[in-house]
């Protein structure tokens, strides 16, 4: 059986195939503000992104995932607490069955409702599967989504899941800019973790925003509307598809903000 987020093949047991699930980088963690440390030689970071770089949208059977195209430097991540150029490779999400739950990253244990995960690649390394293994390989920018006011940008993204229902189905999806899905406040904690899903690769400068972005409760509903399973297969919700926060090991938070 593969790994999932089920009794029998979630977070807990995925240590037996992915040893690294016990190692000392790994993420999410609970991010405690007042233990994080302000660091003023942390630079804004620095999104630019191009909606035609957008290729489509894809149930892989944990979440789903927009996919950009990343041959060339069009849609990158600088500045921030990384130096040099990572292209944004895919975007997916991670939620609960309800609102009182579904974020990766806890913010003094409060969980929120879904947690947005933009991924980039170091350029520095020839692909993305081998700045995969590198430890300044990957950087991950995670968005927090509460719910509140109706999002219109999250809505396309939406309007494309009776395409996606099942696990293995993609469709075309373009023109999308997720800047759109950026809070108005930059401000961010940043503390060197892992992928928080098998293989767990310890390759992620994690850059966590401080201000979460609002979606409706009808809009955070539809999330719940995929499946983990297969066409044919018995349904299954795609829901609470989140690890839960691993310790900190003595690693340090830093802030970009007072
Ligand atoms: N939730 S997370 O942002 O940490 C994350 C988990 C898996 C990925 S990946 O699919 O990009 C990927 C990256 C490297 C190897 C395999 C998959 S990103
Ligand atoms: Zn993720």
């Amino acid at each position: 059986m593969s790994w999932g987020y089920g009794a029998d093949n979630g977070p807990e047991k995925w240590v037996a195939n992915f040893p690294i699930a016990d190692g000392p980088r790994q993420s999410p963690i609970d991010i405690v503000p007042g233990e994080a440390s302000f660091d003023g030689d942390l630079k804004p970071l620095k999104l630019k992104y191009d909606p035609s770089t957008c290729l489509d949208i894809l149930n892989n059977g944990h979440s789903f995932q927009v996919t950009f195209a990343d041959d060339s430097d069009s849609s990158t991540l600088t500045d921030g607490p990384i130096s040099g150029i990572y292209r944004l490779k895919q975007f997916h999400f991670h939620w609960g069955a309800s609102d009182d739950r579904g974020s990766e990253h806890t913010v003094e244990g409060t969980k929120y409702p879904a947690e947005l995960h933009l991924v980039h690649w170091n350029t520095k390394y020839p692909s993305f599967g081998e700045a995969a293994g590198q430890p300044d390989g990957l950087a991950v920018v995670g968005v927090f989504l509460k719910c509140g006011d109706d999002n219109a940008s999250l809505q396309k993204i939406l309007d494309a899941f009776d395409s996606i229902k099942a696990k293995g189905k993609q469709t075309s999806f373009c023109g999308f800019d997720p800047t759109a899905l950026l809070p108005g406040s930059l401000d961010y904690w940043t503390y060197l973790g892992s992928l928080t899903t098998p293989p767990l690769l310890e390759s992620v400068t994690w850059i966590v925003c401080k201000e979460p972005i609002s979606v409706s409760c009808e809009q955070m509903a539809k999330f719940r509307s995929l499946l983990f399973s297969a066409e044919g297969e018995a349904e299954c919700c795609m829901v609470d598809n989140y690890r839960p926060p691993q310790p900190l090991k003595g690693r340090s938070v830093r802030a970009s903000f007072q």
